[in-house]
């Protein structure tokens, strides 16, 4: 048994650029050569296949993969074998019905009798048949907003994200039957081997994420104004105090929230916080 685990991407598309940055960003040096379908990570027990995202979901439960990165929505579709190792916060989109702008939606029963174009059948089947709606599904593989336009079908169902697809083709989401993000599958059945070095990756995943959102801020304080600034800081534990060679002033640490980082600054200030540096933080192990 090969010592080695072997995870399918994207080849390209809308998951190949996070899906490469997260193993890069976990240390693991993976390139993507133009024609290259195959690599091998130079410093990581990993090799990488570069395949269509909906060949990605039943090369994982074959085994010819042992971990994939897919969206949640095709790996629905496909309803292989696979289980979600981590879920990877990236490609956030849902998949829904949409119908043209100018017709009234009753309700779910707006699709009794109607045809509706999708590339996702299978979900769709599902959702239909939990709602007693017998419809015509008609399979497209792309481009399936212009259906309605061209008198393809009455409805869609499709992913959206920001919604502008659907205003350009004059179409309106009346039911959002999932919500998807990327995430990491893998075959159930690894060996101890690779379960092991998956655990290694989802570990380095964790603690990128962990410190995505966070910055890391240093700080010059009158000593005084400990108590009031540290109440300002929520940090990791306690901020770090470093007495500095200015009399009555220390520097500290912290971590901070990107969200709140302009209105923390601002207290910061007010209540006497000099020098104040804000950093990146590229990984955060506890
Ligand atoms: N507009 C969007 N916003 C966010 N995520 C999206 C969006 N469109 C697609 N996704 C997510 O990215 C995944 C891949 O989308 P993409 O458009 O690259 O697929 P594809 O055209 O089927 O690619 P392939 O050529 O690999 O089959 C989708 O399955 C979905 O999870
Ligand atoms: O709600 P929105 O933000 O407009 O995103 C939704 C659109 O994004 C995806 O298409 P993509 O842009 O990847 O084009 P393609 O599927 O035609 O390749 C998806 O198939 C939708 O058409
Ligand atoms: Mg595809």
């Amino acid at each position: 048994m090969e010592n080695k685990i072997k995870i399918a991407i994207q080849t390209k598309g809308r998951l190949n650029e996070d899906s490469m940055n997260l193993i890069n960003e976990a240390g693991i040096g993976l390139s993507i050569g133009k024609r290259v379908l195959v690599s091998t990570a130079k410093n990581f027990p990993m090799d990488a296949l570069f395949l269509r995202d909906d060949d990605i979901p039943q090369t994982v439960a074959d085994g010819v993969a042992d971990i994939g990165v897919v969206g949640e929505n095709e790996m629905a579709e496909k309803d292989e074998n696979v289980v979600i190792a981590k879920r990877l916060g990236f490609s956030k989109c849902r998949l829904s019905l949409a119908i043209p702008k100018s017709m009234d939606y009753p309700g779910v029963e707006f699709f009794e009798g109607k045809k509706i174009a999708t590339s996702y059948p299978v979900i769709l089947k599902k959702f239909l048949e939990e709602n007693n709606i017998k419809a015509e599904i008609h399979v497209i593989s792309g481009s399936v907003e212009i259906a309605p336009g061209i008198g393809l079908a009455d409805a869609i169902f499709d992913i959206v994200s920001s919604g502008s697809t659907l205003v350009s083709n004059r179409l309106k989401e009346v039911e959002v039957v999932m919500k998807s993000e990327a995430v990491l599958i893998a075959n159930p059945n690894l060996s101890p081997e690779k379960q092991e070095i998956l655990d290694e990756l989802i570990f380095r995943i964790e603690s990128v994420q962990r410190a995505e959102g966070k910055k890391y801020i240093l700080l010059n304080v009158p000593n005084e104004k400990i108590n009031e600034i540290v109440s300002l800081l929520p940090g990791m534990k306690a901020p770090t105090l470093v007495p500095l060679a200015k009399e009555g002033w220390s520097s500290m640490h912290s971590v901070i929230e990107e969200d709140d980082f302009w209105e923390v600054i601002g207290r910061l200030k007010k209540a006497g916080a000099e020098g104040i540096l804000v950093i990146p933080i590229e990984k955060m192990i506890f």
